[in-house]
């Protein structure tokens, strides 16, 4: 029945009648099949405001309760934080403690041992030659070992030792090793965690900045001007260019004479070594730009958004003094952006590596059918193990920050860019179990064009620089050891979550209100 506007006072007095929590019992009087016929009635104003009202108040105490358990999650992860940094902190002091005891005179008179879970092994490990058992690329079992509480046991009894190592094809990947694990009494725990914020503190004041800037836009212009201005006026910096952008300026003014810039490839690959500080004005491209300028080490990026998405950019160009000022004096959070070493390997190169220089990417490398309308077919190994044949429009190789460019697109997870792994992600493939993969950071990727293959593919380096591979080349990538570090507004984890919040607008979806169907 349409709700008329004559019941609307009978509404409103029932509404008044309803219990404080606003909510009927089903024994209550009033639960009568004509309050049943008049609850059913859609809200008139009177009772509408009521439920609002009271919605209001639902949705602010869950806010409220929402924020007392992040705090009390937060403080529950610090603590726990701070409890494995005492243990960790326990175990070596008592470590150092036995080991001077041992050079005291008792080598090899070990304590006897009970460890935490009982199990108990010999003594194998020689104090004055720990390398000798362990080797340089390994944590040693032994030293913790010593460590607990005297048997009272008259056996020597201890938990079997052990060693961990890593294992690395050649020394070459040796610039990977990180201390990941540790021993705490012979038990194998996390020691180093590799996604922790990064802090960059200045030891000795900033002398030089590098500014690179989108192409071609008005606004970007502007900027810069203001920006070379400041810089040079107030923070007393020197301040290279690129050469279209002396030119520009000069052409502006003389007064833009100071700026340095370069004249050839060797003196970019030399900027590392004279710059402080990268400031870039445009969007993504912009970052991908100045990360493909640097072919080694990086200096700290400081990205300011003038571009239409900004996942690298979290910084607002018209707040552009505050955040230097900031960046400038230290210290910041920054976010090591990995980034990929691809090598094109020729079928007709005589070795491998000796054709043409190494690529390094931010976001990808991308292998595909270009304008050729055959499936690609596309052989993968992982460290020379069998991963896939590609049959389809290609295969996407992404580093975590390009997580949210091209592979998103093609159906990859996205991933917070301190993780370290490599996505493999295929586009288009005409299988329909081919889901996407994210390995370890330490792998080598292989991607060959087989000979019996209908057609050559097409590699791309983060969107550019295109290389015909013909039957018989393969693309080999691994993680490479020079990151990009970019500056956080916040920090890694705060803008990754509001780029992917404000760039792809995601999940969001309407919340659903609390008055419906719900569980007794
Ligand atoms: N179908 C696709 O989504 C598609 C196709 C081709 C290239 N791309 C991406 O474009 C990149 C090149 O960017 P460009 O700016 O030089 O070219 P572009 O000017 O064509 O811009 C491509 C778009 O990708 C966005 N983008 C770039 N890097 C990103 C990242 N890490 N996370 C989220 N979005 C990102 C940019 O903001 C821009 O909106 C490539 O590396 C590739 O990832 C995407
Ligand atoms: N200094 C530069 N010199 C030459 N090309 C550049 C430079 N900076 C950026 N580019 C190129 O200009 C293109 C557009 O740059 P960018 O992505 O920064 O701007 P946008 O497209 O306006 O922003 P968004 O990517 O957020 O949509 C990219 O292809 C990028 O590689």
């Amino acid at each position: 029945m349409a709700p008329s506007k004559n019941n609307s006072s009978e509404n409103v007095s029932m509404s008044c009648s309803l219990p404080e929590n606003g909510f009927i019992g089903p024994l209550s009087p009033l639960f009568s099949e004509k309050a049943v016929h008049e609850l059913l009635q859609p809200p008139v104003l009177g009772s509408d405001d009521h439920l609002i009202e009271f919605s209001e108040a639902l949705r602010t105490v869950a806010k409220a309760l929402r924020r007392a358990a992040e705090g009390k999650a937060s403080a529950q992860a610090e603590a726990a934080e701070w409890k494995r940094k005492y243990e960790l902190e326990r175990a070596r002091s008592l470590q150092l403690e036995y080991k001077e005891q041992a050079c005291g005179g008792h080598q090899g008179d070990f304590r006897d041992v009970q460890t935490d879970n009982s199990i108990n092994q010999p003594a194998l490990c020689n104090v004055e030659q720990p390398e000798r058992c362990c080797g340089r690329n390994g944590i040693c079992s032994h030293d913790v070992l010593r460590d607990g509480e005297p048997s009272s046991n008259s056996r020597v009894l201890r938990k079997a030792s052990f060693k961990l190592s890593w294992y690395c094809k050649g020394e070459q990947s040796d610039q990977h090793k990180h201390d990941i694990v540790s021993f705490e009494r012979g038990n194998i725990t996390t020691a180093e965690r590799s996604s922790k914020q990064i802090s960059l503190k200045w030891e000795s004041h900033p002398q030089t900045v590098l500014i690179l800037t989108k192409p071609n836009s008005i606004s970007v212009q502007i900027l810069c001007i203001e920006l070379v201005r400041w810089l040079r006026e107030q923070k007393k910096l020197a301040i290279y260019v690129e050469p279209r952008v002396k030119m520009e300026l000069l052409t502006e003014s003389s007064y833009f004479g100071f700026l340095e810039t370069w004249k050839d490839e060797k003196e970019i690959s030399l900027l590392h070594t004279k710059v402080d500080l990268v400031v870039t004005l445009g969007g993504d491209g912009t970052v991908l730009w100045a990360a493909s300028m640097f072919k080694g080490p990086v200096p700290p990026v400081v990205p300011f958004s003038l571009g239409s998405l900004g996942f690298m950019t979290p910084f607002h160009s018209e707040h552009y003094k505050e955040c230097l000022e900031s960046i400038l004096k230290g210290p910041i959070s920054i976010t090591l952006r990995h980034r990929l070493l691809c090598h094109v390997i020729r079928d007709a190169a005589k070795n491998e590596y000796d054709t043409e220089e190494p690529i390094l990417v931010l976001n990808e490398v991308t292998i595909d059918r270009g304008i050729s309308s055959f499936l690609t077919n596309l052989e993968c190994y992982c460290d020379n193990s069998f991963v896939t044949c590609v049959q389809g429009d290609g295969l996407i190789l992404s580093t975590t920050s390009g997580s949210t460019a091209y592979s998103l697109a093609a159906g990859g997870s996205m991933v917070h860019p301190q993780v370290p792994g490599i996505l493999f992600t295929p586009i288009c493939p005409h299988s329909l179990s081919f889901r996407p993969l994210i390995l370890p950071e330490h792998v080598t990727l292989r991607v060959q064009v087989p000979f019996n293959s209908r057609s050559s593919a097409w590699a791309s380096f983060d969107g550019k620089d295109r290389k015909k591979l013909e039957a018989g080349d393969a693309l080999v990538c691994s993680m490479a050891p020079w990151p990009v570090p970019t500056a956080c507004q916040v920090d890694s984890t705060s803008d990754f979550l509001h780029s992917i919040h404000e760039g792809l607008h995601w999940n969001l979806r309407k919340t659903q209100s609390f008055d419906g169907p719900r569980d007794s």
